[in-house]
């Protein structure tokens, strides 16, 4: 038995450019691995089976166990690159967030592809992981690196950026269900037909990154995708200014969203700003209530806990 952790992201920076000729957009993106953590269990086993279960604040009836599964697709991408057949008794145990620009289920691709490769002892290399990784989607390739790194491509050329920082980020999820990514793309298209080619530089980002400062790196955050997450999800802006009076330096739609992430100057101040965010929705008498995370950053990458 083996037990792979990864991390959800966020993107600091996430600079986008017109779609290519393959439909993707190119990207400028720096990302950053917050510890809200997802863990794939697999066992040997004759066959391939894959399971998953996970918190409350995760909508598990929206986790496909098919073949649509990027775990599933990991297992089959890396089954093949080794010419062996795919086995496995495979469990997902999910915290992060469903369809929420988390990059949720990235994090479980990224983690298959570690913990099978030592479940079959196949001993893939770095580089071939990464390859695969990218095969799988943008988000993957970051999710077995973790830290901070700067992606371009479509997200999935990565290198680490050195951060010595300590971050600490309030993470609210949305009540209303995911967003779909490929529906924000097209929006983004739709808000922004004069989109240049070259993405948005992330450069006053690094800058601000290596300040080590969280009001420097506060006022430096940059979505493009969050003009169309908010047309998507108006609701959205209201929750943003919120913790922003609750005392966050600055708060953000997580990547594609509808996940918003508010940066605060310390671990205390951000546990006021979860807890405020947490009572004020109390007192709207909300029968379900809002799920508030504090997660600290940055974190590792795709790695074997036991
Ligand atoms: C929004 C981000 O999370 C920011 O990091 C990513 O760009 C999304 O990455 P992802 O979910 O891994 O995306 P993929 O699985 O590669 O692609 C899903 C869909 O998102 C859109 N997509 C994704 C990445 C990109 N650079 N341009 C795109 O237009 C495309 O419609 C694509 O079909
Ligand atoms: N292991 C998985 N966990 C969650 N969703 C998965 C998984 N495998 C496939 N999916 C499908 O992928 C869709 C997007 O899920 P995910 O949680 O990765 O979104 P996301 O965090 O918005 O991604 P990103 O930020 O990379 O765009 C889900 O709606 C689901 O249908």
């Amino acid at each position: 038995m083996i037990t792979v952790r990864a991390a959800a992201k966020v993107n600091l920076h996430l600079g986008v450019g017109a779609p290519r000729e393959d439909g993707f957009h190119p990207l400028e993106t720096v990302y950053q691995a917050v510890g809200l953590c997802d863990d794939v269990v697999a066992y040997a086993a004759d066959g391939w089976d894959l399971q998953v279960r996970g918190s409350d604040w995760v909508d598990l009836d929206a986790v496909p166990l098919d073949r649509r599964n990027l775990v599933a697709r990991a297992a089959e991408v890396l089954a093949a690159h080794h010419g062996l057949r795919r086995t496995g008794h495979v469990e997902v145990v999910k915290s992060i967030p469903v369809a929420g620009g988390l990059a949720g289920g990235s994090a479980d691709a990224a983690a298959a592809l570690v913990a099978l490769d030592r479940l079959w002892d196949v001993q893939t290399p770095d580089e071939d992981l990464l390859a695969l990784a990218a095969e799988l989607g943008s988000d993957v390739p970051f999710a077995l690196l973790g830290g901070t790194a700067l992606g371009t491509g479509r997200g999935e050329l990565v290198e680490p950026v050195a951060d010595d920082g300590s971050w600490w980020w309030v993470l609210v999820p949305s009540r209303e269900g995911g967003l779909s990514t490929p529906a924000v793309y097209r929006r983004f298209d739709e808000l922004r037909p004069d989109a240049p080619a070259t993405p948005p530089s992330a450069q006053a980002l690094l800058t601000a990154v290596a300040t080590g400062e969280p009001l420097a790196l506060a006022r430096a955050l940059h979505n493009d995708l969050q003009e169309a997450a908010l047309d998507l999800r108006p609701d959205l802006a209201a929750l943003l200014a919120r913790g922003e009076a609750e005392g966050a330096l600055r708060g953000i739609v997580s990547g594609s969203g509808p996940t918003c992430a508010f940066l605060c100057s310390t671990a205390d101040e951000a546990r006021a700003v979860a807890g405020a965010l947490q009572g004020r929705d109390a007192d709207d008498g909300a029968d379900d209530p809002v799920t508030v995370l504090v997660a600290t950053a940055p974190v590792a990458g795709a790695h074997v806990v036991v």
